[in-house]
Protein backbone atom coordinates (compact mmCIF):
# COMPACT_ATOMS: atom_id res chain seq x y z
CA UNK A 1 0.00 0.00 0.00
CA UNK A 2 1.39 3.45 -0.80
CA UNK A 3 0.27 6.53 0.44
CA UNK A 4 0.92 10.20 -0.30
CA UNK A 5 0.95 12.52 2.72
CA UNK A 6 0.93 16.41 1.35
CA UNK A 7 3.06 17.64 4.61
CA UNK A 8 4.99 16.90 7.61
CA UNK A 9 2.56 15.95 10.51
CA UNK A 10 3.03 17.58 14.36
CA UNK A 11 5.89 15.33 15.53
CA UNK A 12 3.95 12.12 17.86
CA UNK A 13 1.84 11.63 14.87
CA UNK A 14 4.64 11.72 12.15
CA UNK A 15 6.63 9.11 14.28
CA UNK A 16 3.80 7.03 14.03
CA UNK A 17 3.11 7.76 10.17
CA UNK A 18 6.82 6.49 10.05
CA UNK A 19 6.38 3.35 11.52
CA UNK A 20 3.61 1.87 9.58
CA UNK A 21 4.16 -0.58 7.08
CA UNK A 22 3.76 1.06 3.73
CA UNK A 23 5.28 2.66 1.19
CA UNK A 24 5.23 6.36 2.45
CA UNK A 25 5.65 9.51 -0.09
CA UNK A 26 5.67 12.62 2.01
CA UNK A 27 6.33 15.97 0.73
CA UNK A 28 8.88 17.52 3.46
CA UNK A 29 8.48 20.98 4.00
CA UNK A 30 6.87 22.69 5.99
CA UNK A 31 4.85 24.85 2.60
CA UNK A 32 2.13 23.76 0.29
CA UNK A 33 3.00 21.23 -2.44
CA UNK A 34 2.90 22.26 -5.11
CA UNK A 35 -0.02 21.24 -7.87
CA UNK A 36 2.39 19.92 -9.86
CA UNK A 37 4.51 17.82 -7.63
CA UNK A 38 1.60 16.88 -5.92
CA UNK A 39 -0.45 15.81 -9.79
CA UNK A 40 2.81 13.62 -10.27
CA UNK A 41 3.42 11.85 -7.05
CA UNK A 42 -0.18 10.75 -6.34
CA UNK A 43 -0.33 8.65 -9.32
CA UNK A 44 -1.12 5.15 -7.90
CA UNK A 45 -1.26 5.77 -4.01
CA UNK A 46 -3.94 4.00 -2.46
CA UNK A 47 -4.03 7.01 0.39
CA UNK A 48 -4.05 10.91 -0.20
CA UNK A 49 -3.23 12.92 3.29
CA UNK A 50 -4.15 16.25 2.65
CA UNK A 51 -4.65 19.36 4.16
CA UNK A 52 -6.60 22.48 3.44
CA UNK A 53 -4.15 23.82 0.91
CA UNK A 54 -4.35 20.80 -1.33
CA UNK A 55 -7.22 21.34 -3.61
CA UNK A 56 -8.51 17.84 -4.58
CA UNK A 57 -10.64 18.08 -7.61
CA UNK A 58 -11.27 15.49 -10.74
CA UNK A 59 -7.48 16.66 -11.85
CA UNK A 60 -5.89 15.08 -8.94
CA UNK A 61 -7.82 12.02 -8.64
CA UNK A 62 -7.15 11.33 -12.37
CA UNK A 63 -3.74 11.36 -11.72
CA UNK A 64 -4.30 9.24 -8.89
CA UNK A 65 -5.95 6.80 -10.91
CA UNK A 66 -8.78 4.07 -9.91
CA UNK A 67 -6.72 2.29 -7.07
CA UNK A 68 -7.30 5.63 -4.51
CA UNK A 69 -9.50 4.38 -1.76
CA UNK A 70 -9.51 7.27 0.74
CA UNK A 71 -8.67 11.16 1.17
CA UNK A 72 -8.45 12.14 4.34
CA UNK A 73 -8.43 15.79 5.59
CA UNK A 74 -6.21 17.29 7.90
CA UNK A 75 -9.23 19.94 8.38
CA UNK A 76 -12.92 20.61 9.60
CA UNK A 77 -13.85 22.19 6.21
CA UNK A 78 -13.72 20.62 3.14
CA UNK A 79 -14.74 23.08 0.38
CA UNK A 80 -11.40 22.29 -0.62
CA UNK A 81 -12.36 19.12 -1.95
CA UNK A 82 -14.46 18.10 -4.74
CA UNK A 83 -16.97 15.94 -2.75
CA UNK A 84 -19.54 14.84 -5.66
CA UNK A 85 -16.67 13.52 -7.72
CA UNK A 86 -15.22 11.94 -4.88
CA UNK A 87 -18.53 10.14 -3.77
CA UNK A 88 -18.96 9.54 -7.50
CA UNK A 89 -15.90 7.39 -7.50
CA UNK A 90 -16.35 5.42 -3.94
CA UNK A 91 -13.56 7.01 -2.17
CA UNK A 92 -14.09 7.44 1.26
CA UNK A 93 -13.49 10.56 2.56
CA UNK A 94 -12.05 11.30 5.97
CA UNK A 95 -11.86 14.93 7.91
CA UNK A 96 -11.43 15.81 11.60
CA UNK A 97 -14.54 17.03 13.36
CA UNK A 98 -14.86 17.83 17.11
CA UNK A 99 -11.13 18.21 18.35
CA UNK A 100 -10.24 21.60 16.89
CA UNK A 101 -14.08 23.09 18.18
CA UNK A 102 -12.62 24.16 21.69
CA UNK A 103 -9.41 25.88 20.21
CA UNK A 104 -11.38 27.57 17.17
CA UNK A 105 -14.14 28.55 19.23
CA UNK A 106 -11.70 30.31 21.82
CA UNK A 107 -9.75 32.21 19.04
CA UNK A 108 -13.51 33.32 17.81
CA UNK A 109 -13.98 34.77 21.21
CA UNK A 110 -10.74 36.12 21.74
CA UNK A 111 -10.95 38.21 18.04
CA UNK A 112 -14.59 39.24 19.08
CA UNK A 113 -12.84 41.03 22.22
CA UNK A 114 -10.19 42.20 20.38
CA UNK A 115 -12.16 43.96 17.92
CA UNK A 116 -14.87 45.37 20.89
CA UNK A 117 -11.84 46.70 22.98
CA UNK A 118 -10.13 47.88 19.99
CA UNK A 119 -6.86 45.62 20.76
CA UNK A 120 -4.99 46.80 17.79
CA UNK A 121 -5.05 50.31 18.22
CA UNK A 122 -4.66 49.28 22.16
CA UNK A 123 -1.22 47.83 21.05
CA UNK A 124 -0.32 50.37 18.45
CA UNK A 125 -0.88 53.32 20.94
CA UNK A 126 1.52 51.69 23.65
CA UNK A 127 4.10 50.73 21.37
CA UNK A 128 4.68 54.32 18.87
CA UNK A 129 4.36 55.83 22.03
CA UNK A 130 0.92 57.85 21.57
CA UNK A 131 -0.16 56.39 25.07
CA UNK A 132 -0.30 59.13 26.85
CA UNK A 133 -2.39 59.77 31.08
CA UNK A 134 -5.22 57.60 31.39
CA UNK A 135 -8.04 59.61 29.73
CA UNK A 136 -11.94 58.73 30.53
CA UNK A 137 -13.00 58.35 26.93
CA UNK A 138 -9.65 56.94 25.17
CA UNK A 139 -10.13 53.85 23.29
CA UNK A 140 -13.32 53.12 24.56
CA UNK A 141 -14.70 50.07 22.86
CA UNK A 142 -18.09 48.03 23.79
CA UNK A 143 -18.57 45.26 26.37
CA UNK A 144 -20.82 41.98 25.85
CA UNK A 145 -22.96 42.46 29.09
CA UNK A 146 -26.97 42.32 28.05
CA UNK A 147 -25.99 42.70 24.52
CA UNK A 148 -27.19 39.64 21.78
CA UNK A 149 -24.78 37.82 19.98
CA UNK A 150 -25.75 36.09 16.45
CA UNK A 151 -23.76 33.28 15.12
CA UNK A 152 -24.02 32.40 11.38
CA UNK A 153 -24.52 28.63 11.54
CA UNK A 154 -25.14 26.63 15.17
CA UNK A 155 -23.00 23.75 14.51
CA UNK A 156 -20.19 22.51 16.86
CA UNK A 157 -18.12 25.61 16.55
CA UNK A 158 -21.02 27.88 16.41
CA UNK A 159 -22.45 26.61 20.30
CA UNK A 160 -19.12 26.50 21.59
CA UNK A 161 -18.62 30.26 20.76
CA UNK A 162 -21.95 30.98 21.89
CA UNK A 163 -21.51 28.89 25.68
CA UNK A 164 -18.20 31.25 26.06
CA UNK A 165 -19.95 34.43 24.96
CA UNK A 166 -22.68 33.88 27.57
CA UNK A 167 -20.08 33.18 30.42
CA UNK A 168 -19.03 37.06 29.06
CA UNK A 169 -22.46 38.31 29.96
CA UNK A 170 -23.90 37.74 26.51
CA UNK A 171 -27.95 37.82 27.43
CA UNK A 172 -29.47 36.60 23.74
CA UNK A 173 -28.18 34.15 21.24
CA UNK A 174 -29.89 34.37 17.85
CA UNK A 175 -28.81 31.85 14.90
CA UNK A 176 -29.32 31.38 11.56
CA UNK A 177 -28.52 28.41 9.46
CA UNK A 178 -31.13 25.93 7.35
CA UNK A 179 -32.50 24.13 10.31
CA UNK A 180 -33.63 24.52 13.90
CA UNK A 181 -31.01 23.37 16.36
CA UNK A 182 -33.37 22.34 19.26
CA UNK A 183 -30.46 20.49 21.28
CA UNK A 184 -27.77 23.38 20.84
CA UNK A 185 -31.05 25.41 21.83
CA UNK A 186 -31.65 23.66 25.27
CA UNK A 187 -27.55 23.06 25.73
CA UNK A 188 -27.26 27.24 25.88
CA UNK A 189 -30.37 27.85 27.99
CA UNK A 190 -32.24 29.35 24.95
CA UNK A 191 -31.31 30.68 21.21
CA UNK A 192 -33.51 32.17 18.80
CA UNK A 193 -33.23 30.41 15.71
CA UNK A 194 -34.11 33.59 13.18
CA UNK A 195 -33.86 34.44 9.43
CA UNK A 196 -30.54 36.23 8.94
CA UNK A 197 -31.67 39.82 8.24
CA UNK A 198 -33.18 39.96 11.33
CA UNK A 199 -29.94 38.02 12.76
CA UNK A 200 -28.24 41.53 10.97
CA UNK A 201 -30.41 43.72 12.44
CA UNK A 202 -30.70 42.48 15.87
CA UNK A 203 -27.28 41.63 17.06
CA UNK A 204 -23.98 43.31 18.68
CA UNK A 205 -21.32 40.60 17.43
CA UNK A 206 -21.77 38.51 14.63
CA UNK A 207 -19.87 35.11 14.49
CA UNK A 208 -19.47 33.57 11.19
CA UNK A 209 -18.96 29.69 12.17
CA UNK A 210 -20.43 28.16 9.18
CA UNK A 211 -18.87 26.04 6.03
CA UNK A 212 -18.31 27.26 2.77
CA UNK A 213 -20.61 26.34 0.69
CA UNK A 214 -22.43 27.58 -2.60
CA UNK A 215 -25.76 28.64 -0.89
CA UNK A 216 -22.97 30.47 1.80
CA UNK A 217 -20.31 32.04 -0.18
CA UNK A 218 -20.34 35.70 -0.48
CA UNK A 219 -23.18 35.63 2.05
CA UNK A 220 -21.75 39.12 4.17
CA UNK A 221 -22.17 41.55 1.26
CA UNK A 222 -22.09 45.27 1.06
CA UNK A 223 -26.17 44.83 1.71
CA UNK A 224 -25.72 41.86 5.05
CA UNK A 225 -23.21 44.89 6.14
CA UNK A 226 -25.52 47.08 5.83
CA UNK A 227 -28.19 46.03 7.72
CA UNK A 228 -25.72 45.58 10.56
CA UNK A 229 -26.26 48.02 13.33
CA UNK A 230 -23.08 50.41 12.99
CA UNK A 231 -21.94 49.37 16.78
CA UNK A 232 -21.40 46.14 15.45
CA UNK A 233 -18.64 43.92 15.98
CA UNK A 234 -18.56 41.32 12.76
CA UNK A 235 -15.87 38.15 13.06
CA UNK A 236 -15.21 35.58 10.66
CA UNK A 237 -13.02 32.51 11.61
CA UNK A 238 -15.10 30.20 8.61
CA UNK A 239 -13.69 30.66 5.49
CA UNK A 240 -12.63 33.52 3.67
CA UNK A 241 -14.85 32.87 0.58
CA UNK A 242 -18.07 33.72 2.77
CA UNK A 243 -17.23 37.57 2.59
CA UNK A 244 -17.30 39.49 -0.08
CA UNK A 245 -13.74 41.03 1.06
CA UNK A 246 -14.17 44.66 -1.52
CA UNK A 247 -17.46 44.94 0.14
CA UNK A 248 -16.30 44.92 3.79
CA UNK A 249 -13.65 47.19 2.53
CA UNK A 250 -16.27 49.85 1.34
CA UNK A 251 -18.53 48.88 4.49
CA UNK A 252 -15.31 49.75 6.90
CA UNK A 253 -14.69 53.25 4.69
CA UNK A 254 -18.02 54.02 5.56
CA UNK A 255 -18.48 53.25 9.00
CA UNK A 256 -21.22 50.33 8.39
CA UNK A 257 -19.86 48.47 11.30
CA UNK A 258 -17.57 49.55 14.10
CA UNK A 259 -14.88 46.55 13.91
CA UNK A 260 -13.68 43.69 12.29
CA UNK A 261 -12.26 40.40 13.35
CA UNK A 262 -10.93 38.23 10.81
CA UNK A 263 -9.13 34.67 10.92
CA UNK A 264 -9.82 33.65 7.26
CA UNK A 265 -9.43 35.91 4.35
CA UNK A 266 -9.35 35.77 0.27
CA UNK A 267 -6.86 34.69 -0.53
CA UNK A 268 -4.37 33.17 1.99
CA UNK A 269 -2.29 34.71 2.44
CA UNK A 270 -3.76 38.41 2.33
CA UNK A 271 -0.93 40.52 0.34
CA UNK A 272 0.48 42.86 3.18
CA UNK A 273 -1.01 45.70 1.25
CA UNK A 274 -4.46 44.91 0.79
CA UNK A 275 -6.72 47.25 2.30
CA UNK A 276 -8.56 45.43 5.34
CA UNK A 277 -4.90 46.12 6.97
CA UNK A 278 -5.03 49.80 6.97
CA UNK A 279 -8.32 49.74 9.40
CA UNK A 280 -7.33 50.15 12.88
CA UNK A 281 -10.53 48.29 13.71
CA UNK A 282 -9.94 45.42 11.89
CA UNK A 283 -7.95 42.74 13.44
CA UNK A 284 -6.74 39.85 11.12
CA UNK A 285 -4.91 36.96 12.10
CA UNK A 286 -3.40 34.49 9.69
CA UNK A 287 -5.86 31.34 9.70
CA UNK A 288 -4.81 30.05 13.07
CA UNK A 289 -8.26 29.20 14.63
CA UNK A 290 -7.14 25.29 15.38
CA UNK A 291 -3.38 25.82 16.12
CA UNK A 292 -3.13 25.13 19.38
CA UNK A 293 -0.09 22.08 19.51
CA UNK A 294 -2.60 19.74 21.19
CA UNK A 295 -5.32 20.23 18.34
CA UNK A 296 -2.91 19.77 15.51
CA UNK A 297 -1.35 16.98 16.64
CA UNK A 298 -5.26 14.93 17.07
CA UNK A 299 -5.93 16.36 14.09
CA UNK A 300 -2.81 14.35 12.41
CA UNK A 301 -3.74 11.49 14.59
CA UNK A 302 -7.48 11.66 12.89
CA UNK A 303 -6.35 11.89 9.33
CA UNK A 304 -3.94 9.05 9.81
CA UNK A 305 -6.48 6.81 11.46
CA UNK A 306 -9.07 7.48 8.35
CA UNK A 307 -6.40 6.90 6.10
CA UNK A 308 -5.36 3.78 8.02
CA UNK A 309 -8.97 2.08 8.14
CA UNK A 310 -9.52 2.76 4.48
CA UNK A 311 -6.10 0.89 3.38
CA UNK A 312 -7.62 -1.97 5.99
CA UNK A 313 -10.90 -1.66 3.52
CA UNK A 314 -12.69 -0.43 7.02
CA UNK A 315 -14.98 2.76 6.92
CA UNK A 316 -13.15 5.37 7.81
CA UNK A 317 -13.56 6.27 11.66
CA UNK A 318 -14.36 10.44 10.86
CA UNK A 319 -16.20 10.46 7.85
CA UNK A 320 -17.90 13.22 5.38
O1 LIG B 1 -9.79 25.88 8.88
C1 LIG B 1 -9.47 24.88 9.43
C2 LIG B 1 -10.12 23.63 9.25
O2 LIG B 1 -11.03 23.53 8.41
O3 LIG B 1 -9.75 22.66 9.93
Amino acid sequence: MKILVTRLLPPETQARLEQQDVELIQWQHDQAMPRDTLLSWVQGVDGLLCLLTDRIDNEVLDAAGPQLKVVATMSVGYDHLDIPSLKARNIQIGYTPDVLTDATADLTVLLTLAAARRMKEGIQAAETGEWREWRPTWLCGSQFTGKTLGVVGLGRIGEAVAKRMKAFGIHRVVYSGRSRKIEAETALGGADHVPLNELLQVSDYVAVCCALTDETKDLFDYSAFSKMKPSAVFVNTARGGIVKQDDLVRALEEHKIAGVGLDVTTPEPLPTDHALYRFPNCVILPHIASATMETRERMASMSLDNTLAALANQPVPYGV
